[in-house]
């Protein structure tokens, strides 16, 4: 289960911040190595307050655990041809880092495991990111001898959206019925810098196919925008951003909104503190009716979900369907210029050999 992760507690900030400038897939920073550290200690105090805010600490690790234990009973009824099957977490910037669960798949002697991204729709900057990390990891050695495959995107699963669908439905029915279908639904997803958008990276799009398979699963009933949030530094980044749009849509008088996080599965600050605490706030003050659909956090429909695209993968890799990765994955983006991100698709593609 690979994700970014997040501070379990408010004093692991400092470090999953670190990790996090050192990360030259998501921010090239020059002279990074001394950089990084000296951005994250500035930073710190900041996000810090922000995780005290929301409860002290990320609820990531408590939701990806859960999620994956789940996922794993449920995929022993499905796919029993290859069972017993065991949940790991692997994050970027947080604790279980990827170093340590590769070390813990060779302690185990783990032969076979999927690579499966808990970041829906795929980034380099996220996705890829956790793809190069394991890369760098198996190719030293440190997981033992495994046979890889990747579940890489899955952004329009129906279970998935089915479980973002009725989330909706049930922020909808917070609204009176008769003003239901008058209802803004405002699909937030965390921006991303236009330079990566430029690149050729395929989030944005694959955001778009979420948040159209969503509204063709509630029948087009309301009126929606997708919209970008958590954009950092002063460089050019995807919008509209989040902030503008709610403050755009009640000068046009359009004061009923669901906020929709679609682009992570569980509660973070995004979530917790900034549309919650800020946007909804925000949106309170400008004389707006405005609730947030709920993440999907432990939603059965949604661990459902995780178990069924686990059980298709299997089947399909075992009969010779598919191969170790999605045909997409093979494709750099056109204006990629990192050599570890074609390293690492051939190496997956080549079952991690
Ligand atoms: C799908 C989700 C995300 C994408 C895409 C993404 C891209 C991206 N992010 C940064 C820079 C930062 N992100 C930070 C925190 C952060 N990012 C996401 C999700 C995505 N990022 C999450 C869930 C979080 C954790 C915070 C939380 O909500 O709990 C941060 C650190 C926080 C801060 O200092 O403000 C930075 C920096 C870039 C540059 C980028 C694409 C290239
Ligand atoms: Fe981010
Ligand atoms: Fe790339």
């Amino acid at each position: 289960m690979m994700n970014m992760g997040g501070p379990s507690t408010v004093s692991e900030t400092h470090d999953f911040l670190k990790n996090l400038f050192l990360d030259g897939d998501l921010i090239p920073l020059p002279f990074q190595s001394i950089l990084a550290p000296i951005i994250a200690k500035r930073r710190t105090p900041q996000i810090e307050k922000q995780y005290a805010d929301i409860g002290g600490g990320s609820p990531i690790l408590h939701y990806t655990k859960l999620q994956g234990e789940r996922m794993a009973a449920l995929l022993d009824e499905l796919h029993p041809e290859t069972a017993p099957h065991k949940s790991y977490v692997a994050f970027r910037y947080a604790k279980p880092l990827t170093d340590e669960t590769a070390r813990q798949l060779k302690a185990d002697g783990v032969k076979r495991a999927v690579a499966f991204t808990q970041y829906p729709q795929y980034s380099c900057s996220t996705t890829g990111s956790s793809l190069n990390e394991l890369y760098r990891r198996g190719k030293a050695g440190e997981a033992g001898d495994i046979e890889w495959s990747v579940i890489d995107r899955w952004g329009t699963h129906p279970g998935f959206i089915e479980a973002v669908a009725q989330n909706i439905e049930r922020a909808l029915a917070k609204f009176p019925q008769d003003k239901r279908s008058d209802v803004v639904l405002l699909f937030s997803a965390h921006s991303l810098p236009m330079s990566v958008v430029n690149r050729g990276d395929p989030y944005v799009m694959e955001v778009s196919a979420s948040v159209a398979a969503v509204m063709d699963r509630l029948g087009h009933s309301n009126p929606y925008r997708l919209v970008w949030q958590s954009q950092v530094g002063p460089s050019a980044w995807m919008g509209p951003q989040t902030s503008d749009a709610i403050k755009g849509l009640a000068r046009l008088g359009r004061k009923q909104v669901i906020l929709i996080p679609i682009a992570f599965t569980s509660d973070h600050i995004e979530t917790l503190y900034e549309l919650d605490l800020e946007y909804v706030k925000e949106g309170k003050e400008l004389g707006m009716e405005i609730h947030r659909a709920e993440s999907l956090n432990d939603s059965p429909v949604f661990i459902r979900a995780l178990a069924d695209l686990a059980a298709a993968h299997l089947r399909d890799y075992s009969s010779g369907k598919i191969g170790p990765t999605s045909i997409q994955l093979g494709l750099r983006c056109p204006g990629c210029t990192n050599a570890t991100c074609g390293a690492q698709k051939s190496w997956f593609a080549r079952g991690g050999r």
